[in-house]
């Protein structure tokens, strides 16, 4: 057996094409929406995240505000780029890029949560412990919206989540327990006794410890759903979390790159135009 991909950039494309129509239906009530970004320092990866989402952006007719820092600028210089973005009418939305070397929790906490489109504002986050609408984060939403549109049962699966972190295992934990998603989550991390036995359980793994190879094929279930959220690099190559051989066991592989990576884009997207539809539909005081 070889397993389907679950083909990130081909679904980047779709969204793309689905996203444009909604920007066009903004610009002819004369709205335009702008995502900002707020990179600070010179790492390349960081450099490349940026400048792909302006280039998704300017493909789809979304302004750009783009905010490049040096490295040595302080936390107050930051601070002062939100709140400058957070005034400004024409940017509906905008992200501190990770990591910036500074104090993150207070950097997260000063974008105005209506501009929150990557769904890590503290406010956005409690919104969704407590299950009411509010912008989610990027990432586990790409996992979410990739698994629906491969008509991957997520219903009564059995989920392995690996990995608790802020911006994957921890918010995907509570997306995929909200009675829309309906799956029943074990979320494993460093103080898991038998990862191989958890893993086994599952009918979806999802992966996103940032340990190379930490998934390998005799730790899956024959048909599962594996995806490689794991962001690695070795020897200047991107390395994911799952071996190579796990393809041959699982039912449908997300592979690193070309699957969840493209998806975190598709779903930065979907939360600027939704973030600007909102506004548009109750303007600001
Ligand atoms: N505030 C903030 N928001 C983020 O959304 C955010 C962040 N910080 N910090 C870093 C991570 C990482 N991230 C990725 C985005 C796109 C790809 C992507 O499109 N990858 C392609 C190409 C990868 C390559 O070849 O380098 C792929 O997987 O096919 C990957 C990773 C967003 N992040």
């Amino acid at each position: 057996m070889t397993a389907q991909i679950l083909d990130g950039r081909a679904t980047l494309k779709t969204i793309k094409a689905e996203l444009k129509e909604r920007v066009a239906g903004l610009a002819e009530r004369g709205i335009v929406p702008g995502l900002g970004t707020v990179l600070v320092g010179d790492n390349p990866a960081s450099q490349w995240y940026v400048g792909a989402k302006h280039k998704d952006c300017a493909e789809l007719g979304i302004t750009s505000f783009r905010r490049d820092l040096p490295a040595t600028a302080s936390q107050a210089e930051v601070e002062a780029v939100i709140d400058e973005l957070n005034a400004d009418p024409g940017c509906t939305g905008f992200l501190v890029q990770q990591p910036t070397g500074l104090d993150e929790m207070a950097l997260l906490s000063r974008v105005d949560p209506s501009k929150d489109v990557d769904g890590l504002h503290p406010m956005n986050l409690g919104w969704l412990v407590l299950g009411k609408p509010a912008p989610l984060p990027c990432t586990p939403m790409g996992i979410v919206e990739l698994l629906r549109r491969f008509q991957v049962p997520i219903a009564g699966a059995k989920v392995c989540v690996v990995g608790r972190g802020l911006t994957v295992g921890r918010p995907l934990g509570l997306i995929l327990t909200r009675k829309s998603e309906n799956a029943t989550v074990t979320l494993c991390h460093t103080g898991t006794k038998d990862l191989a036995a958890e893993v086994r359980q599952a009918d979806i793994v999802v992966a996103a410890a940032g340990v190379p190879n930490i998934i390998t094929a005799e730790m899956v279930q024959p048909g599962a759903a594996v995806l490689d959220v794991g962001v690695s690099r070795v020897d200047g190559k991107i390395a994911g979390d799952v071996a190579a051989d796990v393809a041959e066991v699982a039912g449908w592989v997300a592979p690193n790159p070309g699957g969840v990576g493209p998806m975190t884009r598709a779903m930065l997207l979907t939360n600027i135009v939704v973030a600007a539809e909102r506004a548009a539909a109750a303007p600001a005081e």
